[in-house]
């Protein structure tokens, strides 16, 4: 429960004509019109202030948190004639004109429904300069003062992501809003793959900054988490090829302004892919801690994962995509239908390390929202649990004989890491998985006919759990294991032989004689829309390894006459 804190100013200043009561706290910015019922009185018991519940609209009572204002832009008198601080021109009516030398306008989040956020404006007419100057330098105090802001900020844009539009949308969406906030911005539109990379790994000097934004899609993000991860591993003298060391967190958040084809980090850290939205919560400087999976082979990095490494149908689909880039987001459609048409399963083992003495399960109907306490209470438990092994047990409290192995035939091995909601799939892959709580959700998809497949991704689509299949199976684990058949080691593969001994052989041969038409044994993994180039991976969660400037989704709020300050 949040008490209403000490006034800093309470006036009558008119908006539209019309007095208001004008409140400013260190909390919250409210203006309610005169005549209807009084202004709440800030001590009076029973107010209180639900976590989610950000803005409330009684009649003419407005609330906005202060951490929630944009910025406060003074109308002087060359703004009265119509020109705004950024030197764009905004329509004025003749009303306002004559009181704009005494006015200010406030700029504010404003909640648009489906998660969607907008910078919403209100004009503030004084009848002196003395207590208009009053105003906008306590609300700039009160911003200036929440630390958690970004004043500078680096910007990589990818000019060919999802629609090709990732430039013009950061400079009519997103410019605009950041100069409004006093954003400073280092921006750099990518010449090639990998040029954001690299370029935060070796030469960007990160010390000026206080996050990085990527313009783009998954694949986007993805270079800033990998270059961002790396340079804080270099600088820490961490050796990425051990799977077993514990990686540093990185510092720098993260923003994401989404303009690629799935944009699924985005959609599952803000709950849309709006841009201006991820600008707004940039601006207020949210910040919201992310797993990250690491990947090897032989003790040799790979990859970094935060959303979904899959193999079999969307390691297929995404190898089948890239050869069709020109057809843009729909080409994860297209080679959808056809990968679902070609039905090919793949042999393997799974090996996984159950996530035990941790809060929530694959099944939950609970979902990992705004403020999650099961990310929250994991994130302390295996911080503990590292500080332990520093002295006694092993990595994550893990013991060899916690390994679980699963062999079989498979359409499909996903790992979520997070929900992996889209567009595509509201829900996503994994609707209960949380983004921050060390663990990833495995979920193996075993053969099974075409149109139970079918059922099975379907149920992505609707309320139906697309786990409660008796070919499905889903555990949340810290660490996992996979060896494709023609993989394995030397032990198992004489075990193969001696169960299946002519099998075994005419698999060999058909995977050297193709026309034969049989499946073929290996398919790839699917890192975060990246193909990776070895088949036999170990997968290890990192808790909380780097930070976004989201909150999470949020709830839709609640609004009560009881908790509302302006029906009191
Ligand atoms: C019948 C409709 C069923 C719809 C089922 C939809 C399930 C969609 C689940 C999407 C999960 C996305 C996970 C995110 C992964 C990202 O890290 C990565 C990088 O951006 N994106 C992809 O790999 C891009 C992966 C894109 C995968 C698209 C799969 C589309 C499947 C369509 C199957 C149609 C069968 C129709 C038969 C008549
Ligand atoms: N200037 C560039 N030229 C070519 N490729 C680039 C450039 N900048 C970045 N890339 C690469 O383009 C790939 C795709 O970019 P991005 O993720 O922005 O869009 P997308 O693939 O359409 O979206 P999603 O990843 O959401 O499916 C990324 O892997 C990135 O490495
Ligand atoms: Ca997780």
């Amino acid at each position: 429960m949040e008490r209403p804190s000490r006034l800093l100013l309470l006036s009558e200043l008119r908006v539209r004509n019309a007095a208001h009561s004008v409140s400013l706290s260190r909390s919250l910015l409210t203006w309610k019109r005169r005549g209807s019922s009084p202004l709440y009185h800030p001590f009076r018991p029973r107010f209180c202030l639900p976590r989610l519940r950000r803005r409330s609209d009684s009649g003419s009572c407005h609330i906005v948190p202060v951490s929630e204002i944009i910025s406060v832009r003074e109308e002087d008198e060359e703004n009265g004639s119509g020109r705004r601080d950024d030197g764009s021109w905004k329509k004025i009516k003749e009303r306002d004109v004559k009181d704009c030398r005494q006015a200010f306008t406030v700029l504010y989040v404003e909640r648009s429904g489906q998660h969607r956020w907008r910078c919403a404006e209100v004009t503030f007419t004084c009848s002196d300069t003395t207590l208009c100057q009053r105003w906008i330098s306590n609300i700039r105090e009160q911003l200036a003062a929440i630390a958690s802001r970004p004043r500078r900020l680096l910007v990589y844009i990818n000019p060919f992501g999802g629609k090709r539009q990732g430039k013009r949308v950061y400079e009519q969406k997103v410019a605009p809003l950041f100069l409004q906030a006093g954003i400073f911005t280092d921006v750099i539109v990518t010449e090639y793959a990998n040029h954001a990379r690299d370029h935060l790994r070796t030469e960007a000097e990160l010390k000026q900054f206080d996050g990085v934004v990527c313009v783009g899609g998954d694949g986007m993000f993805s270079e800033i988490v990998h270059g961002l991860i790396w340079r804080t591993q270099i600088d820490g003298g961490v050796d990425v090829n051990c799977p077993d060391e514990a990686l540093l967190p990185c510092s720098l958040r993260i923003g994401i302004i989404p303009a690629g084809s799935t944009d699924c980090i985005c959609f599952a850290t803000v709950g849309t892919n709006d841009p201006v939205t991820s600008a707004l919560h940039i601006i207020v400087g949210d910040s919201q801690p992310m797993d990250v999976c690491s990947v090897h082979h032989n003790n040799t990095f790979l990859r970094y994962s935060v959303s979904l490494l899959g193999y079999g149908f969307y390691g297929d689909v995404l190898t089948d995509s890239e050869r069709k880039r020109w057809m843009g987001p729909a080409r994860y459609d297209f080679s959808g239908v056809k990968m679902f048409l070609t039905h090919h399963y793949y042999e393997g083992t799974v090996s996984y390390l159950p996530a035990r003495g941790i809060l929530g399960t694959p099944r939950d109907t609970a979902r990992c929202r705004s403020g999650c306490v099961v990310c929250q209470r994991n994130g302390q438990l295996l911080s503990e649990r590292a500080e332990r092994y520093e002295t006694d047990e092993g990595p994550d409290g893990e013991t060899e004989r916690e390994w679980r192995t699963i062999r079989g035939k498979f359409l499909a091995i996903n790992a979520a890491s997070m929900s992996c909601a889209c567009p595509r799939s509201p829900k996503g892959l994994s609707p209960a998985a949380h983004l921050a709580d060390g663990t990833t959700d495995l979920i193996l998809v075993r053969k099974c006919s075409r149109f139970d497949f079918l059922r099975h991704l379907l149920r992505h689509t609707s309320k139906d759990d697309q786990f409660d299949m008796t070919f499905v199976e889903v555990h949340r684990v810290r660490r996992f294991r996979f060896a494709p058949r023609h993989c394995q080691s030397d032990s198992d593969l004489e075990l193969d032989l001696q169960e299946n001994g002519k099998r075994q052989i005419f698999s060999q041969i058909c995977r050297d004689h193709p026309a034969c038409g049989c499946a073929p044994s290996y398919s790839s993994w699917n890192c975060d829309g990246e193909i990776l180039t070895h088949t036999a991976i170990d997968v290890r969660v990192h808790c909380q390894l780097v930070k976004l400037f989201a909150r999470g989704i949020e709830e839709p709020a609640v609004f009560e006459d009881l908790t509302n300050p302006c029906a009191i």
